[in-house]
Protein backbone atom coordinates (compact mmCIF):
# COMPACT_ATOMS: atom_id res chain seq x y z
CA UNK A 1 0.00 0.00 0.00
CA UNK A 2 1.25 3.25 0.42
CA UNK A 3 4.64 4.51 2.20
CA UNK A 4 5.13 5.12 5.72
CA UNK A 5 5.11 8.58 4.87
CA UNK A 6 0.71 8.29 4.89
CA UNK A 7 0.91 6.36 7.98
CA UNK A 8 2.34 9.08 10.15
CA UNK A 9 0.27 12.06 11.84
CA UNK A 10 -2.35 9.43 11.78
CA UNK A 11 -4.33 8.20 14.70
CA UNK A 12 -3.18 4.73 15.58
CA UNK A 13 -4.79 1.53 15.04
CA UNK A 14 -5.29 0.19 18.30
CA UNK A 15 -3.52 -2.36 19.47
CA UNK A 16 -6.33 -3.97 21.95
CA UNK A 17 -8.68 -5.50 19.48
CA UNK A 18 -8.96 -8.81 17.44
CA UNK A 19 -6.56 -8.35 14.41
CA UNK A 20 -6.65 -11.52 11.47
CA UNK A 21 -3.39 -12.73 11.04
CA UNK A 22 -2.23 -13.04 7.36
CA UNK A 23 0.73 -14.16 5.31
CA UNK A 24 2.67 -11.70 4.08
CA UNK A 25 4.77 -12.28 1.27
CA UNK A 26 7.25 -10.14 -0.88
CA UNK A 27 6.98 -9.10 -4.44
CA UNK A 28 10.37 -9.56 -4.71
CA UNK A 29 10.19 -13.01 -3.53
CA UNK A 30 6.78 -13.39 -5.81
CA UNK A 31 8.75 -12.07 -8.96
CA UNK A 32 11.98 -14.07 -8.75
CA UNK A 33 9.57 -17.37 -8.31
CA UNK A 34 11.19 -18.25 -5.30
CA UNK A 35 9.83 -21.63 -3.74
CA UNK A 36 8.68 -20.20 -0.34
CA UNK A 37 6.74 -17.26 -1.56
CA UNK A 38 4.97 -19.09 -3.79
CA UNK A 39 3.68 -22.00 -1.35
CA UNK A 40 2.71 -19.22 0.86
CA UNK A 41 0.75 -17.65 -1.46
CA UNK A 42 -1.44 -21.20 -2.36
CA UNK A 43 -1.61 -21.72 1.38
CA UNK A 44 -2.83 -18.04 1.96
CA UNK A 45 -5.80 -18.48 -1.02
CA UNK A 46 -6.67 -21.81 0.12
CA UNK A 47 -7.40 -21.03 3.59
CA UNK A 48 -8.08 -17.29 4.01
CA UNK A 49 -8.50 -16.05 0.57
CA UNK A 50 -6.35 -12.98 2.15
CA UNK A 51 -2.68 -11.81 1.98
CA UNK A 52 -0.20 -8.94 2.38
CA UNK A 53 2.13 -8.40 -0.22
CA UNK A 54 5.03 -5.80 0.44
CA UNK A 55 5.67 -4.18 -2.23
CA UNK A 56 9.08 -2.75 -0.59
CA UNK A 57 12.57 -3.25 -2.05
CA UNK A 58 11.59 -4.08 -5.22
CA UNK A 59 11.90 -1.49 -8.25
CA UNK A 60 8.16 -2.22 -9.55
CA UNK A 61 6.97 -2.14 -6.04
CA UNK A 62 8.33 0.83 -4.93
CA UNK A 63 6.97 3.33 -8.31
CA UNK A 64 3.85 1.77 -7.06
CA UNK A 65 4.21 2.82 -3.51
CA UNK A 66 4.57 6.50 -4.87
CA UNK A 67 2.14 5.89 -7.11
CA UNK A 68 -0.43 5.10 -4.84
CA UNK A 69 0.92 7.86 -2.46
CA UNK A 70 -0.05 10.53 -5.18
CA UNK A 71 -3.26 8.78 -5.82
CA UNK A 72 -4.62 8.83 -2.64
CA UNK A 73 -4.45 12.88 -2.38
CA UNK A 74 -5.95 12.85 -6.17
CA UNK A 75 -8.50 10.43 -4.50
CA UNK A 76 -9.92 12.61 -1.67
CA UNK A 77 -9.55 15.82 -3.85
CA UNK A 78 -11.98 13.73 -6.05
CA UNK A 79 -14.63 13.12 -2.93
CA UNK A 80 -14.00 17.02 -2.33
CA UNK A 81 -15.36 18.22 -5.59
CA UNK A 82 -18.88 19.66 -5.49
CA UNK A 83 -21.44 17.57 -5.03
CA UNK A 84 -23.30 19.72 -8.51
CA UNK A 85 -19.80 18.24 -10.62
CA UNK A 86 -19.98 14.45 -8.81
CA UNK A 87 -23.97 14.01 -9.64
CA UNK A 88 -23.14 14.59 -13.30
CA UNK A 89 -21.34 11.66 -12.97
CA UNK A 90 -23.41 9.28 -10.98
CA UNK A 91 -23.70 5.55 -10.33
CA UNK A 92 -26.60 3.76 -10.99
CA UNK A 93 -26.26 0.39 -9.14
CA UNK A 94 -30.10 1.07 -7.80
CA UNK A 95 -31.84 1.78 -10.51
CA UNK A 96 -30.36 -0.42 -12.80
CA UNK A 97 -30.35 -3.41 -10.74
CA UNK A 98 -33.67 -2.97 -9.50
CA UNK A 99 -35.40 -0.77 -12.39
CA UNK A 100 -34.11 -2.38 -15.57
CA UNK A 101 -33.70 -6.06 -15.21
CA UNK A 102 -31.95 -6.06 -18.76
CA UNK A 103 -28.39 -7.39 -18.95
CA UNK A 104 -27.07 -4.33 -20.41
CA UNK A 105 -27.84 -2.42 -17.83
CA UNK A 106 -26.48 -4.24 -15.32
CA UNK A 107 -22.89 -4.61 -17.37
CA UNK A 108 -22.88 -0.35 -17.92
CA UNK A 109 -22.96 -0.15 -13.90
CA UNK A 110 -19.22 -0.52 -14.38
CA UNK A 111 -19.16 2.32 -16.50
CA UNK A 112 -20.52 4.64 -13.90
CA UNK A 113 -18.15 6.33 -11.36
CA UNK A 114 -20.15 7.69 -8.53
CA UNK A 115 -21.81 6.13 -6.01
CA UNK A 116 -23.20 8.39 -3.41
CA UNK A 117 -23.14 7.95 0.18
CA UNK A 118 -26.38 5.56 1.19
CA UNK A 119 -27.47 4.12 -2.01
CA UNK A 120 -27.19 0.63 -0.71
CA UNK A 121 -27.89 -0.78 2.24
CA UNK A 122 -25.84 -2.41 5.04
CA UNK A 123 -27.18 -5.59 7.54
CA UNK A 124 -29.29 -3.47 9.06
CA UNK A 125 -31.28 -1.84 6.51
CA UNK A 126 -29.66 1.22 7.42
CA UNK A 127 -28.15 3.44 3.87
CA UNK A 128 -24.35 2.56 3.35
CA UNK A 129 -21.61 5.33 5.02
CA UNK A 130 -19.60 5.44 1.67
CA UNK A 131 -18.79 6.84 -1.32
CA UNK A 132 -16.91 5.38 -4.69
CA UNK A 133 -15.36 6.48 -7.63
CA UNK A 134 -15.05 3.87 -10.19
CA UNK A 135 -12.68 3.98 -13.42
CA UNK A 136 -13.60 1.04 -16.20
CA UNK A 137 -10.42 -0.48 -17.08
CA UNK A 138 -11.51 -0.54 -20.52
CA UNK A 139 -11.46 3.07 -21.12
CA UNK A 140 -8.09 3.10 -19.64
CA UNK A 141 -6.73 0.76 -21.51
CA UNK A 142 -8.60 2.13 -25.10
CA UNK A 143 -10.30 -0.71 -25.18
CA UNK A 144 -13.75 1.01 -25.57
CA UNK A 145 -13.98 5.31 -25.71
CA UNK A 146 -12.79 6.33 -22.02
CA UNK A 147 -15.71 7.32 -20.07
CA UNK A 148 -16.91 10.86 -19.39
CA UNK A 149 -14.88 12.09 -16.67
CA UNK A 150 -14.58 14.80 -14.36
CA UNK A 151 -12.30 17.63 -16.28
CA UNK A 152 -10.03 16.88 -12.71
CA UNK A 153 -9.88 13.52 -13.37
CA UNK A 154 -8.99 13.74 -16.72
CA UNK A 155 -5.77 15.98 -15.88
CA UNK A 156 -4.74 13.35 -13.72
CA UNK A 157 -5.39 10.10 -16.12
CA UNK A 158 -2.03 8.97 -16.04
CA UNK A 159 -1.82 8.18 -12.66
CA UNK A 160 -4.49 5.99 -13.10
CA UNK A 161 -2.82 4.34 -16.04
CA UNK A 162 0.22 4.38 -14.30
CA UNK A 163 -1.69 2.11 -11.19
CA UNK A 164 -3.98 0.13 -13.10
CA UNK A 165 -0.18 -0.48 -14.90
CA UNK A 166 1.18 -1.81 -11.73
CA UNK A 167 -1.57 -3.74 -11.00
CA UNK A 168 -2.08 -6.06 -13.77
CA UNK A 169 1.59 -7.12 -13.43
CA UNK A 170 0.85 -8.10 -10.07
CA UNK A 171 -2.00 -9.68 -10.75
CA UNK A 172 -0.37 -11.91 -13.49
CA UNK A 173 2.30 -13.24 -10.62
CA UNK A 174 -0.56 -14.17 -8.77
CA UNK A 175 -1.96 -16.04 -11.62
CA UNK A 176 1.06 -17.12 -12.74
CA UNK A 177 1.93 -18.50 -8.81
CA UNK A 178 -1.44 -19.95 -8.51
CA UNK A 179 -1.90 -21.46 -11.42
CA UNK A 180 1.96 -23.20 -11.11
CA UNK A 181 1.27 -23.98 -7.79
CA UNK A 182 -2.22 -26.19 -8.36
CA UNK A 183 -0.35 -27.63 -11.62
CA UNK A 184 -2.26 -26.18 -14.09
CA UNK A 185 -0.05 -24.21 -16.99
CA UNK A 186 1.56 -20.68 -15.89
CA UNK A 187 -1.08 -19.02 -18.12
CA UNK A 188 -4.48 -20.85 -17.37
CA UNK A 189 -5.95 -17.40 -15.04
CA UNK A 190 -4.13 -14.73 -16.95
CA UNK A 191 -5.34 -16.21 -19.80
CA UNK A 192 -8.84 -15.63 -18.97
CA UNK A 193 -8.18 -11.87 -17.77
CA UNK A 194 -6.27 -10.12 -20.69
CA UNK A 195 -6.23 -6.72 -20.05
CA UNK A 196 -7.05 -5.85 -23.91
CA UNK A 197 -10.15 -7.63 -23.48
CA UNK A 198 -13.33 -6.32 -22.46
CA UNK A 199 -14.07 -7.10 -18.70
CA UNK A 200 -15.64 -5.46 -15.54
CA UNK A 201 -12.24 -4.98 -13.88
CA UNK A 202 -12.01 -1.31 -12.50
CA UNK A 203 -10.18 0.63 -10.35
CA UNK A 204 -12.10 1.82 -7.39
CA UNK A 205 -11.62 4.88 -4.94
CA UNK A 206 -13.77 4.49 -1.71
CA UNK A 207 -14.01 7.39 0.84
CA UNK A 208 -15.83 5.52 4.41
CA UNK A 209 -16.98 8.79 6.11
CA UNK A 210 -15.76 9.36 9.74
CA UNK A 211 -17.83 7.76 12.59
CA UNK A 212 -17.62 10.28 15.40
CA UNK A 213 -21.23 9.67 16.73
CA UNK A 214 -21.99 6.61 19.07
CA UNK A 215 -24.99 6.40 16.35
CA UNK A 216 -21.69 5.48 13.50
CA UNK A 217 -20.37 2.75 14.97
CA UNK A 218 -22.36 0.58 12.93
CA UNK A 219 -21.16 -1.22 9.48
CA UNK A 220 -19.89 1.38 6.53
CA UNK A 221 -20.22 -1.17 3.21
CA UNK A 222 -22.44 -4.37 3.97
CA UNK A 223 -19.82 -8.26 3.98
CA UNK A 224 -19.62 -9.30 0.94
CA UNK A 225 -17.39 -11.44 -1.51
CA UNK A 226 -15.91 -10.31 -4.54
CA UNK A 227 -17.22 -11.22 -7.82
CA UNK A 228 -13.83 -11.32 -9.76
CA UNK A 229 -10.22 -12.84 -9.64
CA UNK A 230 -8.20 -11.15 -7.40
CA UNK A 231 -8.49 -7.53 -5.95
CA UNK A 232 -5.53 -5.13 -4.48
CA UNK A 233 -6.35 -3.09 -2.25
CA UNK A 234 -4.52 -0.09 -0.82
CA UNK A 235 -5.70 0.61 3.04
CA UNK A 236 -4.07 3.35 5.49
CA UNK A 237 -6.37 3.74 7.75
CA UNK A 238 -8.47 0.77 9.54
CA UNK A 239 -12.50 -0.48 9.23
CA UNK A 240 -11.32 -3.60 6.74
CA UNK A 241 -12.72 -6.40 8.28
CA UNK A 242 -12.58 -10.44 7.38
CA UNK A 243 -15.12 -12.83 8.58
CA UNK A 244 -13.04 -15.80 10.39
CA UNK A 245 -13.95 -19.03 8.22
CA UNK A 246 -16.25 -21.03 9.77
CA UNK A 247 -17.93 -17.90 11.74
CA UNK A 248 -21.15 -16.63 10.65
CA UNK A 249 -21.33 -12.91 9.66
CA UNK A 250 -24.63 -12.46 12.17
CA UNK A 251 -21.56 -12.77 14.79
CA UNK A 252 -19.96 -9.98 16.03
CA UNK A 253 -17.53 -12.27 17.61
CA UNK A 254 -16.42 -14.04 14.72
CA UNK A 255 -15.28 -10.87 12.73
CA UNK A 256 -11.52 -9.63 12.93
CA UNK A 257 -9.77 -6.21 11.56
CA UNK A 258 -6.90 -6.07 9.70
CA UNK A 259 -4.52 -3.71 10.46
CA UNK A 260 -2.83 -1.83 7.68
CA UNK A 261 0.85 -2.48 6.98
CA UNK A 262 3.25 0.61 5.44
CA UNK A 263 4.21 -0.95 1.71
CA UNK A 264 2.06 -3.99 1.55
CA UNK A 265 -1.12 -4.24 -0.62
CA UNK A 266 -3.90 -6.52 1.05
CA UNK A 267 -4.92 -9.33 -1.86
CA UNK A 268 -8.22 -10.80 -2.31
CA UNK A 269 -9.18 -13.13 -3.76
CA UNK A 270 -12.68 -13.26 -5.65
CA UNK A 271 -15.58 -15.89 -6.62
CA UNK A 272 -14.15 -16.42 -10.19
CA UNK A 273 -11.09 -18.18 -8.54
CA UNK A 274 -13.65 -19.90 -6.35
CA UNK A 275 -15.36 -21.01 -9.71
CA UNK A 276 -12.24 -21.88 -11.89
CA UNK A 277 -10.44 -23.98 -9.19
CA UNK A 278 -13.86 -25.71 -8.23
CA UNK A 279 -13.52 -24.87 -4.71
CA UNK A 280 -9.71 -25.35 -3.86
CA UNK A 281 -9.20 -21.81 -3.54
CA UNK A 282 -11.26 -19.29 -1.06
CA UNK A 283 -12.77 -15.92 -1.37
CA UNK A 284 -13.69 -14.94 1.88
CA UNK A 285 -16.66 -12.64 3.23
CA UNK A 286 -15.38 -9.17 3.94
CA UNK A 287 -16.67 -6.03 5.23
CA UNK A 288 -15.85 -2.22 5.82
CA UNK A 289 -17.16 -1.52 9.48
CA UNK A 290 -15.65 2.10 11.48
CA UNK A 291 -11.97 2.66 11.68
CA UNK A 292 -10.85 1.18 15.31
CA UNK A 293 -10.12 3.35 18.21
CA UNK A 294 -8.96 6.73 17.76
CA UNK A 295 -9.16 6.26 14.04
CA UNK A 296 -12.89 6.63 13.71
CA UNK A 297 -12.89 10.58 13.87
CA UNK A 298 -11.04 10.49 10.32
CA UNK A 299 -12.45 9.82 6.69
CA UNK A 300 -10.73 7.00 5.41
CA UNK A 301 -9.78 6.95 2.26
CA UNK A 302 -8.91 3.19 -0.06
CA UNK A 303 -7.76 2.71 -3.44
CA UNK A 304 -8.37 -0.99 -5.08
CA UNK A 305 -7.68 -2.94 -8.50
CA UNK A 306 -10.92 -5.18 -9.00
CA UNK A 307 -10.00 -7.40 -11.37
CA UNK A 308 -12.90 -9.73 -13.26
CA UNK A 309 -12.00 -12.46 -15.71
CA UNK A 310 -12.70 -10.93 -19.74
CA UNK A 311 -16.40 -10.89 -20.94
CA UNK A 312 -16.44 -14.07 -23.04
CA UNK A 313 -14.14 -16.18 -20.64
CA UNK A 314 -14.97 -19.67 -19.47
CA UNK A 315 -16.59 -20.27 -16.36
CA UNK A 316 -16.09 -24.11 -16.47
CA UNK A 317 -13.41 -24.80 -13.75
CA UNK A 318 -9.88 -25.64 -14.86
CA UNK A 319 -9.46 -28.02 -12.60
CA UNK A 320 -11.02 -31.11 -10.54
CA UNK A 321 -12.38 -33.84 -12.44
CA UNK A 322 -15.68 -33.88 -10.90
CA UNK A 323 -18.24 -31.37 -12.00
CA UNK A 324 -20.59 -32.64 -10.30
CA UNK A 325 -22.77 -30.22 -8.00
CA UNK A 326 -20.39 -27.04 -9.69
CA UNK A 327 -22.97 -24.91 -11.60
CA UNK A 328 -22.90 -22.53 -13.79
CA UNK A 329 -20.14 -24.23 -15.99
CA UNK A 330 -21.54 -23.69 -19.71
CA UNK A 331 -21.83 -18.83 -18.72
CA UNK A 332 -19.35 -17.05 -20.10
CA UNK A 333 -18.09 -14.54 -17.52
CA UNK A 334 -20.37 -11.78 -17.93
CA UNK A 335 -23.33 -13.99 -18.25
CA UNK A 336 -22.17 -15.14 -14.64
CA UNK A 337 -22.11 -11.98 -13.30
CA UNK A 338 -24.94 -10.77 -14.72
CA UNK A 339 -26.97 -13.70 -12.80
CA UNK A 340 -24.84 -12.99 -9.34
CA UNK A 341 -25.52 -9.30 -9.46
CA UNK A 342 -29.40 -10.44 -10.39
CA UNK A 343 -29.63 -12.85 -7.57
CA UNK A 344 -27.81 -10.13 -5.04
CA UNK A 345 -30.43 -7.37 -6.15
CA UNK A 346 -33.38 -9.69 -5.58
CA UNK A 347 -32.08 -10.62 -1.96
CA UNK A 348 -31.75 -14.34 -3.58
CA UNK A 349 -28.10 -14.96 -3.14
CA UNK A 350 -26.52 -16.18 0.11
CA UNK A 351 -23.65 -13.84 1.22
CA UNK A 352 -20.64 -16.31 2.38
CA UNK A 353 -17.15 -17.39 1.98
CA UNK A 354 -16.83 -19.99 -0.74
CA UNK A 355 -13.94 -22.47 -1.48
CA UNK A 356 -10.73 -23.63 0.44
CA UNK A 357 -11.90 -27.13 -0.48
CA UNK A 358 -9.24 -29.82 -0.46
CA UNK A 359 -7.14 -29.72 -3.89
CA UNK A 360 -8.06 -32.57 -6.37
CA UNK A 361 -5.06 -32.54 -9.32
O1 LIG B 1 -11.95 -0.42 1.44
C1 LIG B 1 -11.75 -1.56 1.82
O2 LIG B 1 -10.93 -1.82 2.71
C2 LIG B 1 -12.52 -2.73 1.23
C3 LIG B 1 -13.28 -2.43 -0.03
C4 LIG B 1 -13.96 -3.62 -0.62
O3 LIG B 1 -14.10 -4.66 -0.01
C5 LIG B 1 -14.48 -3.59 -2.02
O4 LIG B 1 -14.50 -2.50 -2.63
O5 LIG B 1 -14.88 -4.66 -2.54
FE1 LIG C 1 -14.58 -6.32 -1.35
Amino acid sequence: MASSKLFEGIPPFPDDIPTVSMNTVSLAGLRENDAKAAEQVLAACKELGFFFLDLRGESMGDAMIECIDQLFTIGQEIFDLPESVKHQYLHDIPRSFLGHRDANQLLSFNKKRFKPRGAAKTETEEPDRFEWFNLGQDGLMGNVDLQALPEFVIERIDYFKRFLNYSQQIATFINHTLAKQLSLPAETFAAAQRPTELSGTVVRFIKAFASPDAEDLRTSMIHHTDFGSITLLANVIGGLQVLTPGGSALDEDAWRWVRPQPGCLIVNLGDAMVQWTGGALRSNVHRIKYPPGEQRFADRYSLAALFRPERNASMKPKMGQDLAGVEDTDLTAWEWEVKKAMALSRGEAVVESKGGKPVVV
